[in-house]
């Protein structure tokens, strides 16, 4: 079971559940726009989010004040397929969100430990704490960049740390990878978490045991509220 402060929602099916996602972003982004003038949001990468994207691209708000970034980044151009960016500029920035403003975590540089001082300036320029966060999850329970076993997962998931990015690496991660800290993403006005698949709704049931050592049982044990959309 989820805390009170979570809310789990259960879909049929992908396009069911991107038509929900995307309605409930697209509000929140509106009324940060209302509320201040301009919108922060910040998406995951991997699979999942295409058909949200594809929703969310055709939402009608004033995409020309939304600034678009990424929780967390494969270290590689957004020439590769990897790349996490390749998959928001293919599926998010079109349509109406083509005039939203992206500000991507990688840079030319051979590492993230190389690129991650250059990395700080661009995110430094962003007016945090974001609006919209939304979150995905692996099916080793990793979340943004905090990859069990990570060489930095400690200082990733300590909300006492003050550091924005942090570069990452860890076995299964790939290649190396820049992600945003817990403690920044979990300032979000408001906190998704998108999940498809039986699999990933096993491993959110072990990381919502007690004790549970997988890096998504830190979002799910920080206590602020937490919308999960999930569909088979
Ligand atoms: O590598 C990553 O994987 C996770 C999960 O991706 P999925 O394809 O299994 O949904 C993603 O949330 C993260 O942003 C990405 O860098």
């Amino acid at each position: 079971m989820v805390s009170d402060e979570q809310k789990f929602r259960a879909f049929e099916d992908g396009q069911g559940l991107a038509t929900a996602l995307s309605a409930s972003i697209a509000g929140q982004l509106r009324a940060a726009i209302e509320a201040r003038g301009e919108a922060l949001i910040a998406v995951s990468g991997g699979s999942t989010p295409k058909r949200l994207f594809e929703a969310l691209a055709n939402e009608i708000l004033d995409w020309s004040r939304v600034t678009v970034t990424l929780v967390d980044e494969r270290w590689v151009p957004d020439s590769d397929e990897r790349s996490n960016a390749r998959m928001v500029e293919a599926s998010l920035l079109q349509h109406k969100a083509a005039d939203a403003q992206f500000v991507p975590l990688y840079v030319e540089a051979a590492t993230p430990e190389a690129g991650i001082a250059e990395v700080r300036t661009h995110v430094g320029a962003l007016k945090l704490p974001f609006d919209v966060v939304v979150l995905g999850m692996g099916p080793d329970g990793h979340t943004a960049s905090f990859f069990p076993g990570g060489d930095r997962l400690d200082e990733a998931l300590d909300v006492s740390n003050t550091a924005v990015v942090l570069p990452m690496r860890a076995q299964g991660a790939g290649e190396p990878r820049i992600t945003f800290t817990l403690r920044e993403l979990l300032q979000a006005k408001a906190l998704y978490l998108h999940i498809q698949g039986d699999d990933k709704r096993i491993v959110l049931d072990e990381a919502e045991q007690p004790g549970s050592k997988l890096p998504i049982a830190s979002v799910l044990r920080a206590g602020r509220p937490l919308d999960i959309y999930w569909c088979p």
